[in-house]
């Protein structure tokens, strides 16, 4: 593909942009931690029909997804019965699974560990050719005045000083990149869910903190120089900002998802309500069925949006 045909396909928004005149240079491209490559793979055959990619946690949440969202859409997933097979096999980093248009893929904790699979993901459906991709991160979280197992759509995404953008360090100097939420698309994701739904779900926004304990406020950490009044009045006065629920990847995935000119949303379920506590204490079976909440409502968007391609053939 020449520069003015992908220039073109990217302004109208159909392919994923990747930002780097380096890459053009080089031939090959070996996506280290997904195990894959552009030269001794065909990309194009095995994922260029891909059009959903879903990122979350663990491996074992995006291979039970991979089983929902195939049964839901009516295709198979790639692996045997019961047993989604995890495609960066050789490499125990990620693991990542594939049901006919929806790519499965766990992130691990934190932007650090997300931005690596997120840019390999993002070169991956590049090298595919895929068009019109949305991603997706379903995830937990901790919400704020909001019951557990209530799900938050994200419509803004802060980090723990409020503000709406990410921060790195590059080349020794620290770079802030916009945090832009689509927010048609949040809200396009919010109109699935239902009355009859057993659970709540929200548009607000999310807070996105570096750290489980003493960066989302909490007392129970093996290290805390703050004390309980301290937490109630941070986690108050960011609840007065509109902050519903807090986790640990949102800013990151939607700063890249913006960058890559893809669709993003962020649907995280919220495990507790952090004015009633630090520990996250459910048990498991509760823990892994409110986990499926977001998944119930991104696979309704999925196929909702996977049969209107079908019939524009
Ligand atoms: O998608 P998950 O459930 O892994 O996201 C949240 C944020 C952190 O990664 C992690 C902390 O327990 O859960
Ligand atoms: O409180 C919580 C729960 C899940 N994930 C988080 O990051 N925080």
């Amino acid at each position: 593909m020449d520069c003015t045909t992908e220039d073109n396909d990217i302004k109208q928004n159909k392919t994923v942009r990747v930002k780097n005149p380096h890459l053009l240079k080089n031939s090959v491209d070996h996506l280290y931690h997904i195990c894959l490559s552009n030269i001794s793979d065909d990309l194009e055959k095995r994922f260029g029909d891909v059009k959903f990619v879903c990122f979350g946690g663990t491996p074992s949440r995006m291979s039970k997804f991979t089983q929902f969202i195939s049964s839901e859409l009516g295709v198979k997933y790639y692996g045997d019965v019961g047993s989604p097979t995890n495609i960066t096999g050789s490499t125990d980093r990620y693991a990542m699974y594939k049901a006919g248009p929806v790519l499965a893929v766990s992130h691990g904790i934190g932007i650090p560990s997300l931005s690596i699979v997120l840019q390999e993901v993002v070169k991956l459906v590049h090298y595919a050719k895929c068009q019109d991709v949305a991603f997706f991160r379903i995830g937990t979280s901790g919400g704020l005045g909001v019951e557990p197992g209530t799900v938050v759509v994200t419509e803004k995404v802060v980090n723990g000083a409020l503000e709406p953008f990410h921060q790195s360090i590059v080349l020794g100097k620290s770079v802030a990149r916009p945090a832009v939420v689509d927010k048609e698309f949040a809200k396009e994701i919010y109109q699935f869910a239902d009355s009859s739904d057993k659970f709540k779900t929200v548009l607000g926004t999310t807070l996105c903190a570096d750290d489980f304990y003493e960066g989302q406020g909490r007392i129970d950490g093996a290290f805390c120089d703050h004390d309980h009044d301290d937490k109630l009045n941070w986690l108050k006065h960011v609840h007065s900002q509109g902050v519903c629920n807090i986790e640990m990847e949102s800013l990151g995935f939607i700063t890249m998802c913006h960058r890559a000119n893809v669709k993003g949303a962020v649907i995280c379920v919220t495990l507790l309500d952090r004015f009633n506590g630090d520990m996250v204490t459910m048990d498991h079976g509760f823990l892994s069925a409110i986990q499926k909440h977001p998944q119930i409502i991104v696979a309704r968007y999925i196929k909702h949006a996977y049969h209107l391609l079908l019939k524009k053939g």
